[in-house]
Order: C-alpha cells, then sequence, then structure tokens
C-alpha cells in the first residue's frame, strides 16, 4: 500500500497558544502503569496443575513459599511452548517468544486478583476517567520463563471492545533478569521482578497492569525461572458509582479548555479541536470478497469505543463531557491516489468502492459517513507529495472534493500513526470473517460560535 512521507517526523507545533497549552496538559501525563509488590497470604501461593495428555508429565502442586529447583523444573517441563498472535493466527516462533505456557484448564491457582485485594490496588488507575464502571478480570494463562526465556516488543492481542488492560503477576521464585520493560509515547519504564522478589519479605508476589495498546517486552531470564499468572482485564459497568475525585492532571485539561472557551475571538465562528489519542483502540477487521453491504454500515462506527477509552483519552473525553462539549471519536484514511484525508465515523477497508485504492473519497462522503479533511496537523495535503506545489493540489482536492472541514489540532496523532491512516491489515478471503486490530483514532471536539459558548464551572 503506498505510503506518504511521514509529516510527523517533525515536531508538531500546535497553530494556537490554547492548543499548546491543551497539548501541554496531556503530554504532562506520566506513562500508565500499576506496579509492585504485594503480600498475600500464604495459601494464595499454591498451584496445581498437570494435563491427561499422552505426553503429560502427571500432575503437580507447587508452594511458592517454599518450593524447590526440581519442582519449578516439573512445572518448566510441564508446559508447552508458548505462541503469539501474527496476523489472524497464532504462531510459535523462538525469535520472538521463548517461553513455556500453560493454558488455563491445566492449572488452577489459588491466589486470586479479586478475593486478595489486588484489583482494588490497581483499579484506580486502570479506571481513570471512568466514573461509574468497573473491571472484571479473567485469567488466561500460566508462563514459565526458564534461562535463555524472553518475549519480544508487541502489543497484547484486543479480544474485545472493552478489554482494556493486562495484569501480570509474577510469582515469588529466585530469578535474574526478565524485566518487563513498557514503551509509550516516548516515555519507558521497567519492572523488575526479579529485584522487587528479591527482598526478604513475608509471601508477596509482583504485579503489573497496563494498557494492552501499549508496547511492552520481557528481556531474557538470565538465571532461575520467572512464572507468571496473566489476566485480561474488561471494563464493564457498575452497579455502584464509583466517582473519583478529578486528578490534577484533569483539573488542568479542563482549566485548558475553559480558556479557549472564554476566549471570544479564538474560533469566533465555532470550529473543530482535533486530538491524535494517546491510546490505540480496537477495531473490526473483516475479510471480504466483492462489496460489503452497506447496511451493516453502521455497526462499524468508531463512537461505540467512546465508553472504552483508556487513561489521558478516557480523561479527555470525561472533561469534554464535564464541560458540556460534543466530542466524538472519528478514524483518519489517507488515500494515496488523490491524497485525500477522510476522517470517518466508521471503519473503511479495502473493497469500498470497488477497488483497492479507491476506498472513500467520494462515497464515503456522499454516504454521510465521513468528510475530506484540510490538512493534518498543519500540514495540508499537498506535503502527502513532495513533487506537488501546494496550489496545484489545494486546487484539485477543492476540485474533487467538495467538503473540506479544517480541524485545529491540539495534539497530533503519534509518530506511527500516519502509517495506519492508510489501513489496518487486510485480510482477503472467501468469507466475512471478522477480527480485531488496533488502530488510532482521534477525538473531535465541537467548539460552538463565541456568541453561543456556555462555561461550564
Ligand atoms: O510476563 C510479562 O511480564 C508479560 C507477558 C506478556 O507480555 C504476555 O504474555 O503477553
Ligand atoms: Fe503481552
Amino acid at each position: 500500500m503506498p505510503r506518504s512521507p511521514s509529516p510527523t517526523s517533525e515536531p508538531f507545533v500546535p497553530e494556537h497558544p490554547h492548543l499548546q497549552a491543551l497539548n501541554d496538559a496531556i503530554s504532562s501525563k506520566a506513562l500508565p502503569c500499576s506496579s509492585g509488590v504485594f503480600a498475600v497470604q500464604p495459601d494464595d501461593l499454591i498451584l496445581y496443575y498437570g494435563t491427561k495428555e499422552p505426553n503429560s508429565k502427571g500432575l503437580g502442586r507447587i508452594d511458592f513459599t517454599s518450593h524447590t529447583d526440581d519442582e519449578i523444573k516439573h512445572l518448566a517441563d510441564s508446559c508447552d511452548v508458548a505462541t503469539f498472535g501474527r496476523g489472524g493466527e497464532d504462531v510459535h516462533d523462538e525469535s520472538y517468544r521463548k517461553a513455556g505456557k500453560l493454558d488455563k484448564r491445566h492449572f488452577a491457582s489459588n491466589f486470586c486478583p479479586e478475593l486478595s485485594g489486588l484489583m482494588h490496588v490497581i483499579r484506580h488507575n486502570v479506571l481513570e476517567g471512568h466514573n461509574g464502571k468497573a473491571l472484571k478480570v479473567e485469567l488466561y494463562k500460566l508462563n514459565v520463563y526458564g534461562p535463555g526465556s524472553f518475549f519480544k516488543a508487541h502489543k497484547d492481542t484486543p479480544r474485545a471492545d472493552n478489554m482494556i488492560a493486562s495484569l501480570v503477576v509474577v510469582l515469588p521464585t529466585r530469578h535474574d533478569g526478565g524485566a518487563l520493560v513498557l514503551r509509550h509515547e516516548g516515555r519507558e519504564f521497567k519492572f523488575e521482578s526479579a529485584k522487587i522478589l528479591a527482598q526478604p519479605q513475608a509471601p508477596s508476589v509482583a504485579y503489573a497492569a497496563f494498557y494492552g495498546d501499549v508496547e511492552h517486552e520481557v528481556e531474557p531470564v538470565v538465571s532461575g525461572s520467572r512464572v507468571t499468572l496473566t489476566y485480561n482485564i474488561y471494563l464493564i459497568d457498575s452497579v455502584t458509582k464509583h466517582v473519583q475525585p478529578d486528578t490534577a492532571y484533569e483539573l488542568a485539561l479542563k482549566d485548558a479548555f475553559r480558556a479557549l472557551l472564554q476566549d471570544k475571538e479564538y474560533l469566533p465562528e465555532g470550529g473543530l479541536v482535533g486530538f491524535g489519542l494517546r491510546h490505540e483502540y480496537p477495531i473490526d477487521v473483516f475479510s471480504v470478497t466483492g462489496r460489503y453491504d452497506d447496511r451493516d454500515r453502521e455497526q462499524w462506527t468508531v463512537d461505540k469505543l467512546l465508553g472504552t477509552l483508556k487513561g489521558s483519552d478516557a480523561i479527555l473525553q470525561k472533561a469534554c463531557a464535564d464541560l458540556g462539549l460534543k466530542a466524538s471519536l472519528r478514524i483518519l484514511y489517507f488515500e494515496s491516489q488523490s491524497r485525500a484525508i477522510a476522517m470517518s465515523k466508521c471503519v473503511m477497508y479495502a473493497g469500498y468502492g470497488g477497488g483497492e485504492d479507491v476506498w472513500f473519497t467520494e462515497e464515503v462522503v456522499s454516504d454521510g459517513f465521513g468528510v475530506l479533511i484540510r490538512d493534518y496537523q498543519g500540514k495540508t495535503q499537498a506535503t502527502a507529495n513532495e513533487n506537488d506545489t501546494e496550489a496545484n493540489v489545494e486546487a484539485n482536492t477543492e476540485d474533487e472534493n467538495k467538503k473540506l472541514v479544517t480541524v485545529h489540532w491540539a495534539t497530533r496523532m503519534r509518530a506511527s500513526d500516519i502509517d495506519k491512516i492508510v489501513t489496518p491489515t487486510i485480510a482477503y478471503g472467501n468469507n466475512a470473517f471478522l477480527y480485531k486490530v488496533y488502530s488510532t483514532l482521534c477525538l473531535i471536539v465541537e467548539v460552538e460560535p463565541a456568541e453561543s459558548r456556555l462555561i461550564v464551572a
């Protein structure tokens, strides 16, 4: 798929001090992760495992408060090789991931993140920006990382729209290496379970909870074995309304919004303020042959993800709601042929309009799913192709597309995002089959004309 040279390699300077203030507020947010050591009851550290399969090494029981190396070896020998997702498949590739795994039907751990109180500790962090929501935690796998085991940089496969985070619980075994490294927005955080668990202490586990779209890797284990329980965390509605007070971060963001709204000289006729979101979200992709059915299109709207935003994105959305500002999610697509940038309410896929590269410019707009935008983060579409003069492209764009909308960007899409504007991975098959991929989205906030702006205190 042809790509534009990435305009995002240049520093992004919002076009107005109000947008810069919003940008500064958002950029101040630390890398979202909740981690540490968590004291447990000795009984929590008992694990039973085993299979009835022909190659089974028999049943096992380990008490992690007093285990032996032979017991850990038996557990490691009982594991299958760990796979990981590539495209739509589970693959085993030891250059990418080397570890042992047990599926949850092959083990039972006494440790429960809910009953032990661990979820209580991580909840406020994962639930930032969500009042009236709760978390559901689901055991996923047990992994054993022996010497030389690792897991290279990846994001956790989104399995549902409301799958928001991952939890790793490291059981107390002696090991060196095997740090979990998280990277997000140019920030890095190292969760060193080996060091945490090496301190003499009451029975404890080490834990890290992080949003699943945050890139992470497990560095090679140098010695010993790192034994983990992994969990998927889902955002669900809550019967009890769990209201969190506004954080300093949220207050700063709201102040920046209020200053913008109070300035009657800024966007006097009203306008759209755009935020490239900090996190990525699962969008449905399906493979098709032939043309999709228009009637299905509504189910692909990205606004359905508004209730499942993560961290600073959720806080941004909540701040808009609290201030009475209308905010909607949109997905951006860059069309290589016309070099148009479309801002769509719906997920698009190749095949729309009948050809790989002819998707949306006219049809999406005329079908009412999106609009074309004049510029993207201060770059007019002319910059998509260095050989074109701005005047030339501007003239063409005006000719072909009547509806050019201006977005005033406060935060840009992240460095890699211009690629995602092209298209998520599309697999062609002879049946429509669905899976989810991470995509970046933007939040578009409508600012009313100066005359009619309401400023919520
Ligand atoms: O063990 C860890 O710290 C992380 C494991 C991981 O990233 C995964 O299983 O997806
Ligand atoms: Fe992972």
